[in-house]
């Protein structure tokens, strides 16, 4: 069985080049794609986020803006921020980062953002709408691993999937995108009594927990492939710091068919998604402006521009 390395990069840079294409030809009407990010508190993960964030948004030229707010901060202030940005006709995107501060509801906050500015598709409206099979803005991570797994050619009907990890923003939603697709899915949390009875009979496992070294080769099967979605930034012997996922890549290599790497594998296909996104975003705000000030069909109240 030969053992290979998924190229996230690669397949990011092909959707870049398209998002690009599209942000010039929203920029030529007079339209501009400004994505805003919103951190509460202090996380490692998250700023690697946002750093990369910044850097994509460069790439294809959409306006980022980052907004940082100390862990104290009340929930009535950060809804405050929402609906400034809500009501801003220069913001066509809106991402909060995750994790937020414990006495902070984060389902609060994401009803919060306007679901035509929600680039994660994380308003409890949007989200449902995975139930339904529309994908028009998806959770960006759970899109791009999926991705990555058809790029392996494979076939997703009756394939045994196993998803490490049931977040909302990442397990949850993979296992509805997996379904979708006509996968059969087991999904394992913190409760799960043994991991590995599932992981085992997986043609594919995804791993989502966020703890470094948790999936190792014994618990795969040969062949199978590994989606690694978990980032860690831990320190090394020399007290460096360095980027880890949630598989033991060097284990895993050996047993498994394919596996995308930390870093290079679900980032940057993660990242491409969210600019993705925020392209989607700006483009249906536009129509929705068109449709409103031109006289065209009335718009539903919930999608009026705001
Ligand atoms: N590459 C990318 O694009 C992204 C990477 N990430 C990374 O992915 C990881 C997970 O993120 P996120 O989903 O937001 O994290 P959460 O902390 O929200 O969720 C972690 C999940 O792992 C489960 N879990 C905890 N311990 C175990 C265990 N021993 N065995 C099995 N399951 C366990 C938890 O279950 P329970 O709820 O039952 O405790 C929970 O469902 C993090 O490293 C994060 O940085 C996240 C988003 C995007
Ligand atoms: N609402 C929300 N959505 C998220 O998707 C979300 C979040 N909150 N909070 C934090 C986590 C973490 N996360 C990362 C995604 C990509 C890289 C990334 O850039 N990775 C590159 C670069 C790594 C490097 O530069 O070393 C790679 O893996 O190759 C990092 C971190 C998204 N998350």
């Amino acid at each position: 069985m030969p053992h290979s390395n998924i190229n996230g990069r690669e397949v990011a840079d092909k959707l870049l080049e398209q998002i690009r294409k599209d942000v010039v030809a929203l920029k030529k009407e007079n339209w501009f794609p400004k994505l805003v990010s919103i951190k509460v508190g202090q996380n490692d993960s998250v700023d690697l986020y946002i750093r990369n964030q910044k850097r994509n948004a460069e790439k294809v030229d959409i306006e980022f803006v980052e907004r940082h707010y100390p862990a104290d901060i009340s929930l009535e202030e950060v809804t405050a921020a929402i609906m400034h940005l809500n009501v801003d006709p220069s913001v066509t995107g809106i991402i909060l980062q995750r994790p937020v501060p414990e006495h902070i509801p984060i389902k609060a906050l994401q009803e919060t953002i306007h679901p035509m500015k929600d680039v994660e598709g994380m308003h409890p409206r949007s989200i449902g709408n995975i139930v339904y099979g529309d994908l028009m803005l998806g959770p960006c991570t759970a899109v791009a691993s999926v991705e990555l797994l058809k790029s392996t050619g494979l076939k997703l009907e009756g394939l045994e999937a196993c998803v490490i990890g049931h977040s909302e923003i990442v397990g949850k939603p993979i296992a509805f995108l997996l379904m979708a697709e006509g996968a059969t899915v087991t999904v394992c949390h913190h409760m799960t009594r043994e991991v590995t009875v599932h992981s085992r009979r997986a043609d594919a496992v995804f791993v989502a927990v966020g703890k470094a070294g948790l999936l190792t080769g014994d618990m795969i099967k040969p062949g199978a492939v590994v989606i690694d979605i978990g980032i860690n930034v831990i320190e090394t012997e020399d007290g460096k710091s360095k980027v880890v996922g949630d598989a033991d890549y060097e284990s895993c290599l050996k047993t498994a068919g394919w596996i995308t790497p930390v870093p290079g594998g679900v980032g940057p296909v993660t990242l491409a998604t969210l600019m993705r996104n925020t392209v989607t975003a700006a483009q249906r705000l536009q129509e929705h402006y068109h449709l409103h000030f031109r006289g065209g069909a009335p718009v539903e109240r919930q999608y009026r521009p705001i």
